[in-house]
């Protein structure tokens, strides 16, 4: 569904230089791959889902969704920040509403909507009749993901989004979105620095070096539900880390076995 060709991005510096980003990556996200993109930081990972997100055009090279060039973001394209930006002056209910109702949903199947995915992140009715101001850091987040999910898009853009909740609340959430992504066949695009939620998350990782490094793939086909505390599960976090460790221009070039084969228990 998503797919890029020989991208580049390059940002102009205040002294006039140009500092390479991402240089010549190809990839390929077929429709319902769910894509964790890791690496240190710095190394390009926000750039390359704002590149898919349609918020900025790559210097070199094509950004293609469904086999179209993208020139701007669409709706088909949702985006989750890291930090929950909520429209401070609706309730939690209305924030969740807003996007729906630009959509031309309203009545009964816009408010069953809005409390299906309140109660899909833990937030009460009367949660969502509170105001922004009055939630805690969690909270927000959570209402800023319900508003996400709540439109169903197709692919689904997450960058680091459940990076400051605490850890209950994370494992919580990733158990939530991958059932919702199960249920709905969502290509979802999954920024981290977290090797554990890759190896938890993950059909498909891409790491990316520091620039103007590499870049790598590594299937991790194993079956779901996956145990955290498997032999398997944890051999799959120390693959991952040994790719991170390492140059990724090396990595790339043994790369193949992994994808091929897939991880071998
Ligand atoms: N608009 C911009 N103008 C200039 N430089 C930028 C811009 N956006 C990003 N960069 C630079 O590009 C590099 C990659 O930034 P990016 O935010 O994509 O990294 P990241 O991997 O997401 O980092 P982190 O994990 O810390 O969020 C950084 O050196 C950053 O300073």
């Amino acid at each position: 569904m998503i797919t890029l060709e020989g991208v580049s991005k390059s940002f102009r510096l205040d002294d006039g230089r140009s500092e390479p980003v991402l240089s010549d990556l190809s990839l390929n996200v077929p429709e319902g791959e769910f894509l964790c993109v890791l690496g240190p930081s710095g190394c390009g990972k926000t750039t390359l889902l704002n590149l898919i997100a349609g918020f900025t055009a790559p210097t070199k090279g094509r950004v293609l969704v469904d086999g179209a060039e993208i020139g701007a973001p669409g709706p088909e394209r949702a985006v989750v920040f890291q930090d929950a930006v909520l429209f401070p002056w609706l309730t939690v209910s209305r924030n969740i509403a807003f996007g729906l109702e630009l959509q031309g949903m309203k009545g009964r199947p816009l408010a069953e909507r809005v409390s299906r995915y309140l109660a899909i992140m833990g937030l009460s009715e009367e949660d969502g009749g509170k105001y922004p101001h009055a939630l805690s850091g969690g909270m927000s987040q959570r209402v800023a993901l319900a508003r996400v999910l709540a439109l169903e898009p197709k692919a689904l853009l997450m960058d680091e989004p459940f990076s400051s909740l605490d850890v209950d609340t994370r494992e919580r959430l990733q158990d939530e979105l991958l059932r919702l992504w199960a249920a709905h066949g969502t290509t979802v695009v999954y920024v981290t620095h977290s090797v554990e939620e890759a190896a938890y998350l993950a059909d498909k990782v891409l790491v990316l070096g520091t620039p103007p490094g590499g870049s790598a793939e590594l299937a991790v086909p194993q079956e779901r539900p996956r145990n955290r505390s498997s032999d398997e599960f944890r051999a799959m976090k120390e693959r991952l880390r040994g790719v991170l460790s390492e140059p990724l221009r090396s990595v790339r070039s043994h790369l193949s076995p992994y994808l091929e084969g897939g991880f071998h228990r």
